[in-house]
């Protein structure tokens, strides 16, 4: 039977690019179906620098490796060690100097294969080397598939605020291989199902509805339920992203419900020890308590966004939560604007709005929430 495979097109104007989603085609070498899509998207193409994580090193990088070589591309391979503390200074600086090393110019193509983590690095990487390089996304975790991976937000952490430093460099196609979730630890493809229920919540309510069936039903891992899942968090990413690239207009800043409080819970807890989506499902219950507070949605928005992430296994409280040490590192949040703080507030399911002047006390108690 054939594999199927369906393509999302992200609009941006000139720097559009399909996310195709496909379950298994990459191993089929007869035709290359890889290769085939790598070189519509990128054109000409003679060196590739396939940046990828070590747990997929001997899956899917090396089927992607084979292909592009039976292509008569040279390869020049790097493998990053799995975990958010490979997506600082160092790691990047040494990325540059191989890319240096081996010969890579403007031609070249950046490749990155594994999770969030790689694709933000090797992303910020091609941004940067030379000023820029055409750059291939083939994300390998449900949480690069359905959200980094799409949109172009490149970089790396400092060690006081996650992703301070990067760029927008959007890649020239994104490659979903739903095989790739068949060997992800349950802890990771947990984590990324907090990014799938994020879209239900901030602007697709029938979504929302579909997961209150079916979020429990994703870690069985079913083909076509996964494809579904992803398409229908990939449109979501893609509607946004094409109506605000830059995060200049607010729009973009949607895709950012949680993350303010789920970015400090990772940094105080010490990057890696609570995984982003981990951070971003208990993120999502403490701005849905702060939009209690703040009077904006009924209660019952909290107990429905409960009832799924506590389907999808999520974790909802953090017993570390600190705000003395959280909202220094919330300070420091990029929706902060004239130095007041803007949180994400969903109003109603399938709707959020920007909210400032939110005073420090009910941020606090919404910290505390997640002591409960
Ligand atoms: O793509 C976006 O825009 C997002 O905000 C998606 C987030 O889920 C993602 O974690 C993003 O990397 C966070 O961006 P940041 O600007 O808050 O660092």
């Amino acid at each position: 039977m054939t594999a199927p495979i369906e393509a999302i097109e992200v609009s941006l104007g000139e720097r559009s690019y399909p996310i195709w989603i496909t379950t298994g085609l990459t191993d089929s070498a007869e035709p290359s179906h890889f290769a085939k899509h790598f070189q519509t998207a990128v054109g000409d193409c003679t060196h590739v620098v396939l940046i990828h994580d070590a747990a997929v090193a001997n899956t899917i990088a090396r089927s992607i490796e084979q292909q592009l070589a039976q292509a008569d591309i040279r390869i020049t391979s790097i493998t990053i060690a799995s975990g958010e503390t490979s997506k600082s200074v160092s790691q990047l600086e040494s990325i540059w100097n191989t890319m240096l090393e081996s010969g890579t110019d403007r031609r070249s193509v950046v490749v990155a294969v594994g999770g969030g983590v790689v694709g933000d690095l090797a992303g910020f990487a091609a941004a940067s080397f030379t000023r820029g390089l055409r750059f291939v996304q083939v994300p390998t975790t449900l949480l690069s598939m359905v959200d980094s991976s799409v949109g172009g937000k490149t970089g790396i952490n400092l060690p006081g605020g996650k992703n301070m430093v990067g760029s927008f460099w959007q890649p020239q196609m994104v490659w979903i291989d739903t095989q790739s979730l068949s060997t992800l630890p349950d802890r990771d493809f947990i984590s990324g199902m907090a990014e799938v229920i994020k879209y239900g919540v901030i602007e697709d309510a029938d979504f929302f509805t579909w997961l209150q069936t079916n979020a429990s039903r994703m870690i069985e891992k079913d083909p076509e339920t996964l494809r579904y899942a992803i398409g229908k968090s990939c449109e979501s990413k893609a509607r946004v992203v094409a109506e605000d690239e830059r995060e200049t207009s607010g729009r973009r800043a949607i895709l950012n419900y949680g993350h303010t409080f789920a970015h400090a819970i990772e940094a105080t807890a010490g990057y890696g020890v609570c995984l982003h989506g981990e951070a971003v499902s208990i993120g999502m219950q403490m701005a849905a308590h702060l939009a209690i507070a703040m009077e904006l949605c009924d209660p019952s928005l909290l107990e429905e966004q409960t009832a799924v992430l506590s389907a999808a296994k999520l974790p909802l409280v953090w017993k570390d939560a600190d705000p003395e040490r959280m909202l220094p590192v919330m300070s420091h949040d990029k929706k902060v604007s004239h130095g007041k703080l803007r949180f994400v507030l969903p109003d109603r399911i399938g709707h959020v709005a920007m909210v400032g002047d939110v005073p420090t006390d009910k941020v606090i108690a919404a910290i505390h929430s997640a002591h409960l």
